[in-house]
């Protein structure tokens, strides 16, 4: 019986949370006492049998700012992942609904680096999440955020999300290498990085507004960058032009973002 199987009999599914393209997210009662999601993976989106393998991986990867994944149903179908729950739902959805006086740059500078610490560890043990953006992190109490979501891509069968030329493809997220090459690496999620930022500090505006792909693409190969957020802090804009280096090394890793924007958050905040 291996320590990642959940057993069905132990969970207690309850309301509906969201409609992912994997598939439906609800909530669930765990052994009687704990506060799970579980995602209930629609049947041909994904090769199960790798996902399963690497769910081992991920149930090894913790951090304050990772979703911990509690394990997986998968001796029926449709397997079930199953997550901790994050009670205020996704970053994005939660930066629209939450009032901008609430959001104060402290705030939406202190979800930066939360997001930041979880992406430096997975940057430590050369863990590529090749998803990062605000729909993929998750909010708790306090204010508390972390990045969920992490590796799933490559378990995606749906190739319009996978290839860059499909129309499910992140491309408002993706730098150019992986434009033309699908070259994901750890500085491929810092340029996404850096448009998690973009997203947080206009509270929720989607990047590039209603640009179609074709056009973003060409802007980014052009080297246009997404502009200052209004009433947003020049330093902690250069951070997000940091993170929009044409090439992958003018990019700075995690571990140096962390420290960059731990010193903007005590000096001008
Ligand atoms: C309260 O509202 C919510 C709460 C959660 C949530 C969505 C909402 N609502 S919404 C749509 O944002 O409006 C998704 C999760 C989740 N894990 C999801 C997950 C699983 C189960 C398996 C693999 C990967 C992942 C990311 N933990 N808690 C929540």
């Amino acid at each position: 019986h291996d320590k990642w199987e959940i057993d069905h009999s132990e969970l207690v599914l309850m309301e509906e949370l969201g409609m992912g393209q994997f598939g439906v997210v609800r909530r669930g009662m765990w052994r009687g006492r704990i506060d799970t999601a579980v995602k209930m993976m629609k049947e041909g989106t994904m090769s199960e049998d790798d996902f399963i393998d690497e769910a081992k991986v991920m149930t090894k990867l913790q951090h304050q700012n990772l979703v911990q994944l509690y394990g997986v149903c998968s001796k029926h179908r449709p397997i079930y992942i199953v997550t901790e729950y994050m009670r205020h739902g996704s970053l994005f959805n939660y930066l629209r609904r939450t009032s901008p006086d609430q959001l104060g740059h402290a705030v939406l500078l202190d979800m930066c680096i939360q997001v930041c610490r979880g992406m430096a560890y997975l940057e430590r043990h050369n863990y590529i999440h090749r998803d990062l953006a605000a729909r993929n992190c998750l909010v708790g109490d306090e204010n508390v955020v972390k990045v969920a979501d992490f590796g799933l891509a490559r378990y995606v069968l749906d190739d319009q999300y996978t290839s860059s030329g499909g129309s499910k493809f992140p491309i408002k997220w993706a730098p150019p290498e992986v434009l033309n090459f699908t070259r994901f690496s750890s500085k491929s999620d810092v340029w996404a990085f850096g448009v998690l930022m973009w997203e947080v500090f206009t509270c929720g505006k989607v990047p590039y507004g209603r640009m179609t792909n074709s056009e973003v693409v060409d802007k980014v190969l052009q080297r246009e960058v997404l502009e200052k957020p209004k009433g947003c802090l020049n330093e902690i804009y250069n951070v997000m032009r940091a993170c929009w280096g044409h090439k992958p090394e003018d990019r700075p890793s995690f571990r140096v973002l962390k420290d960059q924007l731990a010193v903007i958050s005590q000096s001008v905040l």
